[in-house]
């Protein structure tokens, strides 16, 4: 029996796809491995709507005639991990197959038991490669996102909230805060990390090929038909992220905005509309409201975007974790580099706390790697950052004398602490406090050791 609509079980376990134009032969497919687990048949002009519509990590092709050697690729393209198995009738054939990406081969006449065994290793295989991203995305979410200071705690824990739902998010923030790596994050803390993580940069594609990109195209005729699947698909059960979302041309922000309200594809020149499930992050670094007002942005396709928005402070509101990504920076060059130096000279841990950062944490990036390139001592100096005049922070200082007070209390503990590797001894030393003191101005301005 052909069946193209998986039932909502098939959707979300793994269920295996055999892939037959032969009746007899899918039949046949489908008695040996419905032992062993749950099977959805397809012709292969279903593929891909029934890859869209299910989860499956093993796909079983009943022949390797030339379109099923095609279609070997355009599955890798939609479901990179996906292993295939071929069913052969020659030798050349299972060539041909394996040269095509198959995974293994099986050549007629078979045994119901050898074929058994093949899917239950490539099941097998599937499994273990899905558990090495599984962790591979927990050690990324692990690492990846450094911040201490109370405006990036709060960011942080907004990400773990909208990571535990289903809603549209929407990212501000200016150029270099990290909204790519915040995406990700809610993506790899989602219930939906194993899944893809597909990524579209609004600005940096021209409109005509954006739209195609997005939402896929068919071409040619029935019986010889070109699919190219667009990004949207291509996210299906995972996270799609639109970067830079207000550079989206008009014409695509209202298509975008149906897909959000619908929740249907339709390909450019397909034939029906498609279901595509997909959690829907977008970051830019723009006003939007001010777009809209200027009519370049929908004010519509905001509110649906943003059914929650979680903007980045600049790094010049964020001064403790300049320090934190300066120094975890260091090592993570000095590791790349090959290069053993210490930390930061006094005058350099100044220089970074009085500078405004106008690119943020990818400029501190930046800056941090030239400056481990070219230092000559053990430590890296102001002289090494090479931070221009140009852009210091004083001109914002209050002119209320408590809060100046305050602001030069909070910096001077800031600075010691660092000088002090985060040593409560010697930073109280440096400090001229006592430790219970020092204790209490931690408290007071939220600082971490
Ligand atoms: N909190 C952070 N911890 C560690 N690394 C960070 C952090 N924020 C940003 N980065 C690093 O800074 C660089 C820039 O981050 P990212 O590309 O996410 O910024 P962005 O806001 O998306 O930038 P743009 O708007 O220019 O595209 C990346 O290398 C990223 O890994």
């Amino acid at each position: 029996m052909v069946d193209t609509e998986p039932s909502l079980t098939t959707r979300r376990q793994d269920a295996l796809l055999i892939i037959d134009d032969d009746p007899a032969s899918q039949r046949q497919l489908s008695q040996i491995l419905e032992d062993i687990t749950s099977v959805v048949s397809a012709p292969t002009q279903s593929v891909a709507t029934a890859l869209n519509q299910m989860l499956t990590s093993v796909v079983v092709m009943g022949s390797s005639d030339a379109i099923a050697i095609n279609l070997i690729k355009d599955i890798h393209s939609f479901a990179p991990r996906t292993k295939i198995l071929v069913v052969v009738n020659s030798e050349k054939d299972a060539v041909l197959a394996l040269k095509a990406g198959a995974t293994d081969v099986i050549e007629r006449p078979f045994s119901d038991e050898l074929l058994r065994m093949m899917v239950k290793r490539a099941r097998h295989t599937a499994k273990l490669e899905h558990e090495v991203e599984r962790l591979k995305a927990f050690e990324r979410q692990q690492q990846s996102i450094l911040g201490g200071s109370p405006p990036m705690v709060q960011t942080l824990r907004m990400v773990d909230r909208v990571a535990n739902t289903e809603v549209n998010t929407l990212i501000y923030g200016e150029s270099g805060t990290g909204k790519a790596l915040l995406a990700r994050a809610i993506h790899d803390r989602s219930p939906r990390s194993d899944r893809p993580f597909i990524t579209v940069n609004c600005a940096s594609i021209p409109e005509d090929l954006l739209d195609s990109e997005l939402f896929g195209v068919e071409k040619g005729n029935f019986d010889s038909r070109q699919v190219k699947i667009g990004k949207i698909e291509a996210a299906h059960g995972g996270t799609l992220f639109l970067d830079e979302i207000g550079d989206m041309p008009p014409s695509i922000q209202a298509k975008i905005l149906r897909f959000l309200q619908e929740r249907m594809v339709d390909r450019i020149a397909g034939q029906r509309s498609i279901a595509v499930d997909v959690k829907v992050v977008a970051a830019t670094h723009q006003d939007l409201n001010h777009r809209s007002g200027d009519r370049k942005f929908r004010e519509d396709l905001i509110h649906q975007l943003g059914e929650v928005t979680i903007t980045i402070p600049p790094l010049r509101e964020r001064e403790d974790d300049t320090l934190l990504l300066a120094k975890t920076f260091l090592l993570q060059f000095n590791h790349s580099m090959n290069r053993k130096l210490v930390g930061y000279t006094e005058d350099a841990v100044e220089a970074l706390m009085s500078y405004s950062w106008p690119g943020n944490v990818r400029e501190l990036q930046n800056k941090v790697q030239s400056a481990v390139i070219m230092a000559d001592g053990t430590q890296i100096t102001a002289v090494d950052l090479a931070l221009t005049k140009e852009h210091r922070k004083d001109s914002g200082l209050p002119l209320n004398l408590r809060q100046v007070r305050e602001e030069a209390e909070r910096h001077a503990v800031t600075r010691a602490l660092a000088r002090a590797e985060g040593n409560m001894s010697q930073t109280a030393n440096l400090l001229g406090v006592s430790r219970p003191t020092l204790y209490t101005l931690i408290e007071k301005y939220s600082l971490q050791r």
